[in-house]
């Protein structure tokens, strides 16, 4: 269930402003129970360590009221020495005990931890892997770094210490009153009188804890993913030289976060002077009630050395609460961030009815489709297009005006508000993404490899293929020779991204990738930088060979690609404003020959530099047919 419900409309980025003001919601710690249910036994193992534990404990103040009352008193003028050391044997006993009894139980809780907090972490991470889109877009990365890293960590003291802990202190609480009682019941009278404050403390403190730790998560996950956002973009950092700006951003955002940490650990601070000051004030009141106790004979002196024993059996665990309290805020608050995550629908999913396409001719058609990334702001306006199938559409026009947002709603990436897309007539959202991914390929501008060699990105397009076809492949599209020069020819590391290969290599892997994918559609964003004529030549080639024999829309920023277009579509403020052939268009002097004539004028055979942005003409909503 939703923890959030109602909240649907707000983003990512706000809720989680919302939510660290607010108390925790219930049903929070009721989905945090289902959690540690397969690990049930090592719970219950360290339960049952832990109180073997505490009745190691409780064997000492009855050994030392024994060699007092006994040891001591009873053996004239001496001491009863064998008494004496049978005491002293059973307090090491004792201290063995819980040595060995610790060792067993952190190794419990260490496998309980492991399995638990692993599952989360896959469970967290199968869910952004089917997260739209969208939701990228909107929410910085180093916050879902945050969730799924930092915020599961901080579940462990909660789900794996805390039960045992908290069993345990209740354990020796209940134990050491029922101890006291039977001693004398007016000790344990005198202690009553503490527990009512500190039950009302305890409750205050919880309330305004659980708020603190929210805030401090909140600010933490602000500095991750400005970490994170700056590792992204450190060229860009460094070449508009914002480093000293951008170091500051992060000071200022460590600040905030060291002053909620200081806010909240304040005043997680009160709670343990306060606590503490409740020992001492028990302590003096055991040791009136039971001096009074001993003057009257009612009380032995072991018996009252017992009961000091208890009181601090008694009152520890009341103090342990806060430590408790904060980690079951602390954590609790971290739950609720992994939660929001986890709540999060995919914008785009499969029908039930979903097809999956065998083959597909190529067909495509933006039928009256309208789209806005935000409300009230649309991006695409009741655009029609129709690509027939082995067709190979430019898309140009002004920066901004479109463009990539047509292969965005083409792949799926997102929905039309309006209007729908069909592939062979099929509409996009009754095929399931799988199908529709595989009919579709794609080759953005940001050509992205994954770490591993060269071989190894080719292979992700056809994981069953062998090196041979991968290089068959390579040779077909003419990217070879780059290839292997590099080097250690196909088996260069490619680095981080592809970080360690230039540019055009990127993007002439990228092309091979698509080649050996064979989808019927290819969709290509082409690169807009700067690449040396021999490598570009080689990009145009394979381009020519990956177009043959399928549907191909490219936003083309070069003019070779253009010229050999079968149609070109000009796109402008999310309307088609001309779509015909080169000669055509080029001919009739209006929106195309405008962009052409600057393309030539700036470009040569190198890449178009972006457009800039044209003042529309009323005429300009008509919509010329193909
Ligand atoms: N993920 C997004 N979220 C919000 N707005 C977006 C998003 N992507 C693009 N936009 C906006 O949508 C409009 C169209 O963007 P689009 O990327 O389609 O333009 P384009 O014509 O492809 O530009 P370019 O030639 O520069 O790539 C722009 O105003 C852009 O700011």
């Amino acid at each position: 269930m939703n923890a959030f419900r109602g909240d649907s409309a707000l983003s990512d980025i706000e809720l989680e402003e919302k939510f660290s003001q607010r108390a925790l919601n219930q049903s929070v710690v009721g989905r945090l129970l289902p959690l540690i249910a397969p690990i049930w036994r090592q719970i219950a193992a360290v339960i049952g360590i832990e109180i073997v534990q505490v009745l190691a404990i409780f064997a000492r103040p009855l050994l030392i009221g024994f060699v007092i009352d006994r040891g001591l008193r009873q053996a004239g003028p001496g001491v009863d020495a064998p008494i004496i050391a049978w005491a002293c044997v059973g307090l090491a006993a004792t201290w063995g005990l819980r040595f060995a009894l610790g060792g067993l139980s952190q190794y419990y809780a260490g496998i309980a931890a492991i399995r638990v907090l692993n599952d989360l972490r896959t469970r967290v991470f199968a869910h952004v892997q089917t997260l739209s889109v969208g939701y990228f877009d909107r929410t910085k990365a180093g916050r879902i770094i945050a969730r799924a890293d930092r915020d599961v960590d901080t579940l462990e003291p909660l789900l794996i210490q805390g039960p045992p802990e908290f069993l345990s202190a209740i354990l020796r609480l209940c134990l050491s009153g029922f101890l006291l009682w039977l001693i004398a019941p007016s000790l344990l009278a005198g202690l009553a009188a503490v527990v009512p404050i500190l039950l009302i403390a305890t409750l205050l403190f919880k309330r305004v804890s659980q708020r603190s730790w929210a805030k401090v998560a909140e600010n933490r996950s602000r500095f991750t993913a400005h970490l994170v956002e700056t590792v992204a973009a450190v060229r860009l950092i460094k070449q508009s030289g914002r480093d000293q700006e951008n170091l500051a951003k992060y000071r200022g955002l460590l600040e905030d976060f060291n002053r909620s940490l200081i806010f909240g650990t304040v005043r997680s601070g009160w709670f343990a002077p306060f606590t503490g000051l409740l020992t001492t004030a028990g302590l003096a009141l055991t040791l009136v009630v039971g001096g009074r106790g001993i003057a009257l004979g009612t009380l032995t002196l072991g018996e009252l050395a017992q009961s000091l024993f208890y009181v601090f059996l008694f009152l520890a665990p009341l103090q342990e609460f806060s430590d408790l309290f904060e980690r079951f805020a602390n954590g609790t608050a971290c739950a609720q961030r992994i939660f929001l995550l986890l709540d999060t629908k995919p914008e785009i999913t499969d029908s039930p009815a979903a097809l999956s396409l065998p083959a597909v001719r190529g067909e495509i058609e933006f039928r009256n489709v309208s789209f806005g990334y935000r409300p009230g702001r649309p991006v695409i306006r009741a655009l029609d297009l129709q690509i027939g199938a082995g067709e190979l559409l430019a898309i140009v026009g002004p920066t901004g005006h479109g463009k990539s947002t047509l292969v965005q709603l083409l792949t799926r990436f997102y929905d039309a508000d309006e209007g729908a897309v069909l592939l062979d007539g099929q509409d996009i959202r009754t095929i399931s993404e799988r199908s529709l991914r595989n009919h579709v390929g794609v080759v953005l501008q940001d050509n992205v490899l994954f770490g591993g060699t060269v071989l190894d990105n080719l292979r992700l397009a056809k994981p069953e293929a062998g090196d041979d076809e991968l290089i068959a492949a390579s040779r077909r599209i003419g990217a070879h020779d780059v290839l292997q020069s590099l080097p250690h020819g196909y088996a260069t590391q490619v680095g981080a991204l592809g970080s360690q290969l230039s540019q055009g290599q990127r993007q002439l892997i990228c092309l091979v990738r698509a080649y050996l994918a064979d989808p019927s559609v290819l969709v290509l964003d082409e690169a807009t930088s700067a690449i040396d004529v021999s490598t570009e030549r080689r990009i145009q080639q394979a381009l020519r060979v990956l177009c043959e024999g399928r549907t191909a829309l490219v936003i083309a920023h070069r003019l070779e690609t253009i010229r050999s277009a079968h149609r070109i579509a000009v796109i402008e403020n999310g309307r088609i404003v001309e779509l015909g052939p080169h000669e055509t268009l080029a001919a009739a002097g209006g929106h195309y020959a405008a962009l052409y004539g600057a393309y030539e004028r700036s470009a040569g055979l190198g890449p178009v530099p972006q457009l800039a942005r044209r003042q529309r003409h009323p005429d300009e909503d008509h919509v010329p047919s193909a």
